[in-house]
């Protein structure tokens, strides 16, 4: 390893053969203490007993929950944010509420806002004047309890329209609050195109958060052609010492190449 940063695991993409409850005391056996989840809610705002089982969960495992993503729409049919909606503002907000509240139970502090996609007959710029409104109010929400908003460039839908660090940096600029970051998932950057060297000297300030994935084909670290730990290494020595999200597909032990 080229950098001594420590690891959480993403458990909406990896241990999916368990139920999501089953997956934080897996993460635990396989010898982590922390954990991130995407919206783990078919619903904005889920009933009380579902939050419950949630942290209880997060509770019994003795893990940490280091990051969660506000609620995104429907993820499996391309949904990838509600934050630049139109429409969809006081599910948004409400959903914060919710967030805010796991938040402060559990500790976590780091919250995905997904910016959302292009939506057909809305005006772009429309969208994202509505963007910068919801994340001026998602950054006082979460900094309430001490908490950030990172914004993420993400790959694989057209639609959505954050494809590189600079796509990011520009929306975080026009909130401008001091806790609102960037989320550098190398996986999306590369896919995009963006120049990830270039992205951690420009922006290493900034980032508020960090997740891996190997190109092509989003698997463990060494199944493509990515250069992450030397990405990593120098991610650390410009300053940076938060945590790294695995967030990849694996089939047999998602954690073999930590072992290599
Ligand atoms: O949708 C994805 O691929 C994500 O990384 C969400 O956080």
């Amino acid at each position: 390893m080229k950098h001594g940063l420590s690891y959480t695991v993403n458990c909406s993409i990896l241990l999916t053969e368990l139920p999501l409850l089953e997956r934080p005391a897996a993460a635990r056996s396989a010898g982590f203490d922390a954990v991130e989840f995407w919206w783990p809610f078919a619903e904005a705002v889920p009933a009380d007993a579902e939050v419950e089982a949630f942290v209880k969960a997060i509770e019994d495992a003795g893990v940490r929950l280091t990051g969660l993503n506000l609620a995104a729409g429907d993820m499996p049919a391309g949904d990838r944010g509600l934050v630049s909606w139109p429409g969809r503002e006081k599910e948004l907000r409400d959903n914060l509420d919710v967030v805010a509240g796991i938040g402060e139970r559990l500790g976590c502090r780091t919250f995905n806002a997904l910016y959302g996609n292009r939506v057909d007959g809305a005006a772009p710029e429309l969208q994202d004047e509505l963007a910068v409104a919801n994340l001026v109010h998602a950054a006082k929400v979460v900094g309430a309890i001490g908490g950030r908003i990172v914004v993420e460039p993400v790959s694989g839908i057209d639609a959505y329209p954050l494809k590189t660090a600079g796509d990011a940096v520009e929306v975080i600029d026009q909130v401008a609050a001091d806790n609102v970051l960037l989320l550098a998932d190398f996986y999306h950057l590369a896919v995009n195109g963006d120049d990830v060297p270039a992205v951690i000297s420009a922006h290493a300030q900034r980032i508020g958060h960090v997740q891996i994935a190997d190109a092509p084909g989003r698997g463990a670290p060494g199944t493509g052609e990515l250069p992450l730990d030397d990405w990593l290494g120098a991610l650390e020595a410009a300053g940076y010492a938060g945590l790294v999200g695995l967030e990849y597909k694996a089939d047999g032990d998602p954690f073999a190449w930590l072992r290599r």
